[in-house]
C-alpha cells in the first residue's frame, strides 16, 4: 500500500473550515488536526455540524471556505484519490437489502478495482471480524440492526482505508449491540487505524477517542482528550440531586456554598464537588431532603454542559 502522505503525522487538517447551506452556516470556521493512528472525535448535540464536517471530509461535500488537507491531498482537486485510501461508514446503513451479507462487500470491492478473488478472500476476513462469517449467505434483511451497523463497518475496509469515518457509529442500537461495534473499533484502532467519527454520546466519546473536539453550533469549544476536558471543565465529582413538588429552582438557593458549582436543570440540581459523599452529607445537615441522590464521577456531558449551558441529549 501507498505510503500516506503526511505533514509531521497528520493526516487531516482543517484551518478556517466553513460550510454553508445558503444562508445558514452549519460548519463555522472550525481547525482541526487529526494525526495517524488516533482514533478522533467530534462531540456535539444534533445540528452541531458534525456530520457536515464529515461529509467535507468523506469529500462528497465541497468545502464553502477555508482550507482542508486530507493525507497531504486536497479534496477539490483530489476527491478520487482521497475517497480510494478513505473507509466510510454513514449514519443510515445504506447497504444492498438485493445482496447477501457477503455480496454487499465483494460488490462495494469492485468500486474500488479489488480482483474479484482478493475480494472475496477479504470478504470472508472482514465477516469473521465483524463476528458475521455465519450469516455470509443471508440476505441483508433480516438482520439486526447492530449487525447491519458491523457489517457496515466491514464494507468501509474493504479497501483496507487509512482512515476511516464513521458517523454516529451506535445511534440507535441497543446496549449490547453499542458495546460489540465499540469493541471492533477498538480492535481495528489497535490495529493502527486512524478513526475519526461523530457522537452525540458522551460515553460513546469517553470509550473511544483518543482526543475530541466539543462542536457546538458550528463551532469547536473545547479540545482535548476526555480526560484533560474533564479535568479542565469539571470536578470530580458531581452529585445530582432530585427534589419533589416545586421546581428544582426553589431548592437550588439552600444549596449555596455548597459546591464549587451548581447547575439547574428541569429535572435536577448538579452539585460540582471533589467529594461527593461529603456534599450529601452537608446537604442532609441542611434538613433538606431530595427524593433521589446520585454521586458519580464526572463525564464529558458535565464537559459540555459547563461550555454551552446545554445537555448534549434534549
Ligand atoms: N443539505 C443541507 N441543506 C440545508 N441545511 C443543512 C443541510 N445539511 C445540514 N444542514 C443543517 O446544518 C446543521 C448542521 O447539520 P449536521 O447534520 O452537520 O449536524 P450534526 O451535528 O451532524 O447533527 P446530526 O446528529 O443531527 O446529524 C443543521 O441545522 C442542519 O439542519
Amino acid at each position: 500500500m501507498v505510503e500516506p502522505v503526511t505533514r509531521d503525522g497528520i493526516l487531516i487538517q482543517a484551518r478556517g473550515l466553513v460550510k454553508r447551506f445558503g444562508d445558514f452556516t452549519a460548519v463555522d470556521g472550525i481547525d482541526v488536526d487529526v494525526r495517524a493512528g488516533e482514533a478522533f472525535g467530534f462531540l456535539g448535540p444534533n445540528g452541531a455540524g458534525k456530520s457536515s464536517t464529515m461529509r467535507m471530509v468523506g469529500c462528497v461535500s465541497p468545502p464553502t471556505d477555508g482550507e482542508l488537507q486530507i493525507m497531504g491531498m486536497d479534496p477539490r482537486r483530489d476527491g478520487p484519490a482521497i475517497r480510494a485510501r478513505l473507509g466510510v461508514c454513514p449514519q443510515l446503513d445504506n447497504l444492498d437489502p438485493e445482496l447477501t451479507v457477503r455480496e454487499n462487500l465483494t460488490t462495494y470491492a469492485r468500486y474500488f478495482g479489488i480482483p474479484r478473488r482478493v475480494a472475496r478472500e477479504r470478504a470472508a476476513e472482514l465477516l469473521d471480524f465483524v463476528q458475521l462469517a455465519e450469516r455470509a449467505g443471508s440476505k441483508v434483511e433480516p438482520l439486526s440492526g447492530g449487525m447491519k451497523r458491523r457489517l457496515t463497518i466491514a464494507r468501509a475496509m474493504v479497501n483496507e482505508p487509512d482512515i476511516v469515518l464513521l458517523d454516529e457509529p451506535t445511534t440507535g442500537l441497543d446496549p449490547q449491540a453499542r458495546h460489540l461495534v465499540w469493541e471492533r473499533l477498538f480492535r481495528l484502532k489497535q490495529q493502527g487505524v486512524t478513526l475519526v467519527l461523530t457522537t452525540h454520546y458522551m460515553d460513546e466519546a469517553e470509550q473511544l477517542c483518543d482526543r475530541l473536539v466539543v462542536m457546538d453550533g458550528g463551532r469547536i469549544v473545547a479540545e482535548g482528550s476526555p480526560r484533560t476536558l474533564i479535568e479542565r471543565y469539571s470536578t470530580r465529582e458531581v452529585v445530582e440531586l432530585r427534589f419533589a413538588g416545586e421546581t428544582q429552582e426553589a431548592f437550588a438557593g439552600k444549596l449555596d456554598g455548597l459546591a464549587e458549582r451548581i447547575e439547574v436543570l428541569p429535572d435536577r440540581i448538579l452539585l460540582y464537588v471533589t467529594d461527593g459523599d461529603g456534599a450529601v452529607a452537608e446537604v442532609h445537615a441542611r434538613a433538606l431532603t431530595p427524593a433521589s441522590v446520585l454521586v458519580r464521577r464526572s463525564s464529558l456531558e458535565d464537559v459540555f454542559l459547563h461550555l454551552t449551558g446545554r445537555t448534549l441529549v434534549d
